[in-house]
């Protein structure tokens, strides 16, 4: 204990943190951290379900704790590994603290069911990950700093290097951020953006430029609750407005700056609209992390603009250059930056990237990952775990001279029994996972669509200085040609952009779902599209396709983007709609789900439907409707609207209204 109260000071005066990583029973570990808690004075925060430490939080809530400060905490890896709350919990530990990460036995540990599996393996029990286990057990083992605490072994504390002494920062801005602040004050007009590392004060530089410049500032960020160092930076001239609603409506907010906090967030399309109204605009994002990251959104879209000025910072604000726990989270999620401003010239070769050769993750999924994270904002360490070890994953990497060029990820779905998928399309049913898959079923006019299998794109990128070169289109004819995968159709669900939409209909999928509203966060619709592989495939393709065709007339006005799909507007309802019709009306399915057919219903009946011809044909807001038949919210209107929708069926044809109100009700028990 001498030992470890003696490095605890050192890392105070250095400026560091290291992790301990106690292995071993549970009433061991929890005996371990009550002793260290006694010998060494600190908040102790304790991060997981059961908490046995008075100061504590679960691992789901720990993203709240960004931007607070811990001296010590306790992440009780012991049932389950959360990886982000893990690298979140780093983030929040200060200057000589310790991270203890208290485990099962190493030698279980492997094959121990991880309950964090739950949240991303789509099965109905928790399953082990050895894949993650076996990789995090190597970078523990191959980390000279961090200390390695196994029951039934003594405690030795390595001896460490010596480090220069750290000063703690005052408040002021650093010499990195003072730079960057001064020559922002003095930018006339254009675009900068600032990159950097977690914890490098980006958002505080931004809060700071806001709180200095003579005119109004305005902020847009994907999520509100990530912008609270910001504020706090800015004080009260912070003024938050979400990227929808800005883009809704760009002309009635005017100001000198727009600041976008994690820019790479936010696809370009939408962001270049929001830049061109601005007189300067400052977009910062994180080149690593746990939110999705932004390198290839530096490469890509920065350097698609004319007038940029790109700044970094470097250097960590709360801790000290080099320090031991950041290397090993980076290590462990594969934070660390690639160099990716070269890429391997040449043609390139295709590969399926099998995971179960070895235990530890192939040296080419690792690339595959960190390209993916590099080009795709949304890859989290959440998806490094599932990479590692869910089931029915598959992987293709396009190579060129040992680098990987090219990452495709495909998720199997679908194959679900005849009555749940009718019962998923009936709106009565939503399992986990298969999203593709279910949302066919749901969204879509074919009850069986769920039955069918899927072969999902979940991710696809490819490095950002060999797009454009048919890379990606490769990739998605070589899957077409693996008789392994033995799917019905492969498909992908996307924030809709006509440059995405692009590549994908060049790669031969066909359009067959836009949502009826924009995504908060990106601002973006989200679009389905399928490409067949067999014959139940096809049948499904082209059903899905001529539904849409069909109803794009009534859909085109719900979405102020024009979608490529060529109309072929019918007025009169047929069997289809019928059974679609009954699913609203007698089921659960969703209002935009039924648009087109609800449409042709209200021309085809004389009825006055008052809250059904004010949604659907006026389009006036649940608010307003509400208001004016006096119904008291959301769920109530839509209880009316499918009373409405009963009577206009009956009234049309009652005889086959209730046959098909005796099919839907039967769905009802397969719950
Ligand atoms: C499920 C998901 O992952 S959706 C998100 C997709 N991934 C991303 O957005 C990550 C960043 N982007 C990328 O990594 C790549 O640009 C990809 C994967 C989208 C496309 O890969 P690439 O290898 O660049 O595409 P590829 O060269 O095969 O393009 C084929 C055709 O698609 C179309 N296309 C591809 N990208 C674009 C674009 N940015 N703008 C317009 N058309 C495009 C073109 O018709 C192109 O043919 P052409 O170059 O002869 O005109
Ligand atoms: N000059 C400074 N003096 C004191 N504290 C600072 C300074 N700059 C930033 N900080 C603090 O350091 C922490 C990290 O800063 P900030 O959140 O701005 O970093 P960031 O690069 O935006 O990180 P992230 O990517 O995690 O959002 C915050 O608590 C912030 O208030």
């Amino acid at each position: 204990m001498e030992q470890l109260r003696q490095a605890t000071a050192s890392m105070a005066n250095v400026g560091i943190r290291r992790m301990i990583v106690m292995a071993g029973e549970r009433a061991w570990s929890s005996q371990q951290v009550h002793a260290l808690t006694r010998q060494l004075p600190g908040d102790w925060l304790w991060v997981g379900a059961a908490p046995e430490l008075p100061l504590h939080c679960a691992t789901s809530a720990m993203r709240t704790l960004l931007g607070r400060e811990f001296l010590h905490a306790v992440f009780d890896a012991r049932d389950g590994l959360d990886a982000e709350a893990l690298a979140a919990l780093a983030g929040t530990l200060k200057a000589g603290s310790w991270l203890v990460v208290l485990a099962p036995s190493w030698d279980d540990w492997l094959m121990q069911p991880d309950c964090d599996s739950n949240r991303w393996s789509e099965q109905s029990e928790a399953i082990p990950t050895p894949h993650f286990i076996a990789h995090l057990q190597h970078c523990i083992r191959a980390d000279s700093e961090c200390v390695r605490w196994l029951q039934h072994q003594p405690l030795s504390i390595p001896v460490f290097t010596p480090r220069p002494l750290w000063h703690a920062a005052s408040g002021a801005p650093f010499d990195e951020q003072a730079a960057i602040l001064d020559a922002l004050l003095e930018m006339p007009a254009g675009v900068a953006v600032v990159t950097a590392p977690r914890g490098r004060g980006k958002s505080a530089l931004a809060g700071m430029l806001l709180r200095q410049i003579a005119g109004k500032g305005l902020v847009t960020a994907p999520g509100k609750a990530a912008t609270d160092v910001l504020a706090g930076h800015a004080g009260e001239h912070f003024n938050f407005v979400a990227p929808d609603a800005l883009l809704a409506n760009t002309d009635a907010y005017q100001a000198d700056w727009l600041i976008v906090d994690e820019a790479a967030a936010i696809p370009a399309p939408q962001l270049r609209r929001l830049i061109s109204h601005f007189p300067r605009v400052l977009l910062t994002t994180t080149v690593q992390g746990y939110e999705g990251t932004g390198r290839g959104f530096v490469l890509k879209f920065c350097a698609s603009l004319e007038t940029l000025t790109r700044y970094t910072l470097s250097t960590p604000i709360r801790w000290a250059v080099n320090d031991p726990l950041e290397k090993l989270i980076d290590a462990i999620l594969l934070f660390d930056e690639p160099d990716i401003s070269t890429a391997a010239s040449g043609t390139v070769s295709l590969q399926t990237i099998e995971r179960s050769n070895e235990l530890q993750p192939s040296a080419q999924l690792q690339q595959m990952y960190r390209l993916l994270s590099g080009a795709h904002y949304r890859t989290t360490p959440l998806d490094w775990r599932r990479m590692l070890d869910a089931p029915g994953q598959h992987f293709i990497a396009a190579i060129s001279k040992e680098e990987t060029l090219g990452a495709t990820w495909l998720v199997e779905e679908g194959g679900l029994d005849e009555n749940l998928s009718q019962a998923v399309w009936a709106g009565f049913r939503r399992p986990r996972g298969n999203l593709v898959a279910q949302s066919l079923a749901a969204h879509g006019g074919s009850p069986l669509a769920a039955t069918l299998k899927g072969l999902r794109v979940s991710r696809i990128a490819v490095h950002p200085l060999r797009q454009r070169q048919q890379i990606g289109q490769q990739m998605i004819a070589y899957v077409k040609t693996q008789a392994q995968f033995a799917a019905d159709y492969l498909s992908v669900s996307f924030g809709f952009t006509d440059e995405l939409w692009r590549f994908w209909e060049s790669c031969g999928f066909v359009l067959v779902r836009v949502g009826s509203h924009r995504e908060a966060s990106s601002g973006c619709y989200a679009a389905m599209a399928l490409l067949p592989l067999t014959e139940r495939g096809k049948a499904l393709t082209r059903h899905e396709q001529q539904r849409l065709k069909r109803d794009i007339h009534w859909l085109q006005p719900w979405i102020d983007h024009p979608l490529p799909v060529i109309s072929c507007e019918e007025a009169t309802l047929n069997s289809d709609d019928w059974l679609e019709l009954a699913g609203f009306a007698f089921g659960h399915r969703p209002l935009e789900a039924c648009l087109g057919s609800l449409n042709r219903l209200l021309l085809a009946c004389d009825l006055p439907l008052n809250a059904l011809r004010g949604r659907v044909q006026q389009r006036l807001s649940v608010d307003v409707l509400c208001q004016q038949w006096r119904i008291s919210g959301r769920k109530a209107l839509l209880a009316v609207m499918r009373q409405e929708a009963q009577k206009a069926l009956e009234k049309c044809d009652e005889q086959q209204s209730i046959a098909l109100k005796n099919r839907l009700l039967q769905l009802q028990f397969f719950h």
